[in-house]
């Protein structure tokens, strides 16, 4: 029986003359971190946006625990199970940290955040339970100190800590994180992977795009390689790490620096 979580098959994205995705494959067992990382320009981020509802692919199929999915619309993407960070951060800047997460938590609240923000009867008993729980997801990620400080206020380690939160407050099948670490230092980056193999611990599924071969390397169970929207190899990171192909297309020059 197989235990992925997510299945993506035959993928085909063009711009115009640029093939983004070229039959790009690939699939995430339940449980695992799994790095899709490759040279720049690979592709990486229009998987992303393909399998998020935020570009429409040419051609593809999409499961998420067995089940077809239609990446149509990032509210149904979001719905069917699947969360995503953004390379650049983006959260509502003028909100607290408390108020980006409970943003998030509202597309799992019956009455949503309108009930919510004109605090409708009906929806005070679920904007309790929905900011308890945004507080928990705040301490889970270690910023619970900071829940009322505006969130562009907060460090850029914490920003991106509160990202995965909110994340995290879609109650997500899979959480996909488009480069955490970008723009962390090193102490930053030992927190954010401690976090990652926490989220991992209970659990969750996670799909890593990142740059930083050492975090890459360090914590996915399983990798996909892609060069020229097309993948170039998987498997283990030990497995990854030897093959030619990767080392030519991607490692080579930190592999020989
Ligand atoms: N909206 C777009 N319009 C036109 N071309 C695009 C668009 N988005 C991506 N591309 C092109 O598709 C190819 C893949 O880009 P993509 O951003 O997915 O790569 P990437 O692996 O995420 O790169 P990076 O690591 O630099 O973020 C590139 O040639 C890029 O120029």
């Amino acid at each position: 029986m197989s235990t992925a979580l997510l299945e993506i098959t035959g993928v085909h994205k063009h711009f115009g003359g640029v093939a983004a995705l070229c039959d790009v494959s690939l699939s995430i067992e339940i449980g695992h971190i799994h790095g899709l990382i490759g040279p720049n320009g690979a592709g990486k981020t229009t998987l992303f946006n393909v399998m998020t509802g935020l570009y429409r692919a040419d051609s593809g199929q999409f499961r998420l625990d067995g089940q077809g999915y239609r990446p149509s619309s990032v509210h149904k993407v979001a719905q069917a199970g699947i969360a995503r960070t953004f390379q650049n951060i983006r959260l509502f800047k003028a909100m607290t940290a408390l108020e980006n997460v409970m943003v998030g938590r509202h597309i799992r609240t019956r009455n949503g955040v309108w009930a919510a923000l004109t605090g409708h009867r009906r929806g005070r008993e679920e904007e309790r339970q929905t900011r308890e729980r945004a507080m928990h997801l705040l301490d889970y990620v270690g910023i619970g100190p900071f829940a009322d400080y505006r969130a562009d206020s907060l460090s850029y380690g914490h920003q991106r800590r509160l990202e995965i939160a909110r994340a995290l407050a879609t109650e997500p099948r899979l959480l996909a994180l488009d480069e955490p670490a970008a723009g962390m230092n090193l102490s930053e980056k030992q927190q954010l992977r401690e976090l990652l193999e926490k989220i991992r611990g209970d659990h969750r599924t996670v799909l890593l795009i990142e740059h930083d071969v050492k975090l890459v390397m360090g914590i996915c169970d399983q990798l996909t390689v892609l060069d020229h929207g097309q993948v170039i190899a998987r498997g283990s990171a030990e497995t990854v790490r030897r093959d030619p192909a990767v080392i030519q297309a991607y490692l080579g020059a930190s592999a020989h620096a």
